[in-house]
């Protein structure tokens, strides 16, 4: 018997994610080559006829397992029925703007979205937010789904993950797939932590491998943080097809499992692991088991890591705080 369709609800999909991300959803990338999608695309009424383009070329495409596009200016309407929901458009930040002021007009967008998710998505909702800053708009939405379970709403930081494991495979000469278990933890900005005293290469640690601390703290710690900037300066616009192939990573492991022997990375709601207050969203080496994010318990934190985790999780509470005192959570 052939599977149902999966809703899945894509925000800000007229935007660059949303052009490098459709094609992959259509083709069955994101959750595997035999389910079915229905896409359901949530657009500003100003960029619905570019959404509406979009729309013709996947039609163009004939990706048998695409059974419907639907495109909506309505959160509401667009989450009805979703069991994904990608949560790609946001505002950027303009100029002059404080972070205040960027979290404000993002909690314009995330909480009506978390409401609308909780009026009418369907039982087994799963949120992706990828728009910035992602971590506390997940937190904004989820916050305003009081009927969703809070693990349900999740950021990505697995575009953070696969920088830093490119890397690392650079700089050891080694190949992607004899890395293991490196993580990033706390918050998708210049803060996150990119961690390798646990990761391993080749079953061996990852940290001795490198074996030069010099380089950890002045070169791949920066680099995998300060990607993102990076990009935006060399291409004059941010990152898309690798933040569209990370979101792809995100939810084909929440959904399918992550592989044994390895985990990856998410910012997920915050059960008091680690030291990082409940309920914060932050990034944790996480694996995904019968279609649930776990925490990867039992990991040592030595007193470099812990420094840099806490200042990551310390910028997240200061995020929350600041959208608290705006009544957004
Ligand atoms: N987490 C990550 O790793 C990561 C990586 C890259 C980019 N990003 C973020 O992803 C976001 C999108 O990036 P982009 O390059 O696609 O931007 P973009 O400007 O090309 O597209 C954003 C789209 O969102 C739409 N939009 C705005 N408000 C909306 C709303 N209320 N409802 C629905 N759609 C809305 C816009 O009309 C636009 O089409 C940005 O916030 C960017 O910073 C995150
Ligand atoms: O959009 C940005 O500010 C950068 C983006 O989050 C990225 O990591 O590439």
């Amino acid at each position: 018997m052939s599977k149902a369709p999966v809703n899945v609800t894509v925000t800000g999909a007229a935007g660059q994610i949303g052009y490098a991300l459709l094609f992959r959803i259509a083709s069955g990338q994101l959750l595997g080559a035999d389910t079915p999608v229905k896409l359901r695309l949530l657009e500003i009424p100003q960029a619905v006829k570019a959404a509406e383009g979009t729309a013709m070329e996947l039609d163009d495409c004939a990706f048998p397992l695409l059974q419907g596009i639907d495109i909506f200016d309505d959160a509401t309407k667009a989450f009805e029925g979703a069991n994904v929901g990608l949560l790609v458009g946001a505002r950027p930040r303009g100029k002059g703007m404080e972070r205040g002021d960027l979290l404000q007009a993002n909690g314009g967008i995330f909480k009506p979205q978390g409401e609308a998710i909780n009026a009418g998505a369907a039982d087994d909702i799963r949120v992706l937010v990828v728009g910035n800053p992602a971590n506390t708009n997940a937190l904004i939405a989820q916050s305003n789904a009081p009927d969703v379970p809070a693990e349900r709403f999740t950021a990505m930081t697995r575009l953070d993950h696969n920088r830093a494991l490119t890397q690392l495979a650079k700089k050891l000469g080694v190949s992607i797939n004899d890395i293991k278990k490196l993580t990033i933890w706390g918050n998708h900005s210049a803060t996150q932590y990119p961690d390798l005293f646990n990761a391993e290469v080749g079953g061996g640690n990852a940290a001795k491998a490198v074996g030069d601390q010099a380089w950890l703290e002045n070169d791949f710690i920066p680099t995998v943080a300060k990607r993102g900037a990076a990009i935006i300066e060399a291409r004059g616009a941010s990152s898309a097809a690798s933040a569209a192939n990370a979101a792809i990573d995100h939810v084909f492991d929440w959904v399918n499992g992550t592989p044994e022997g390895d985990w990856t990375s998410a910012a997920i709601p915050s059960d008091g692991s680690y030291g990082v207050p409940e309920g914060l969203i932050s990034s944790f080496p996480v694996v995904s088991r019968e279609g649930k994010w776990e925490i990867v318990q039992g990991l040592e934190i030595d007193e470099f890591s812990r420094a840099r985790i806490d200042a990551s999780v310390n910028e997240l509470v200061e995020e929350r705080d600041t959208v608290r005192k705006l009544g957004l959570v």
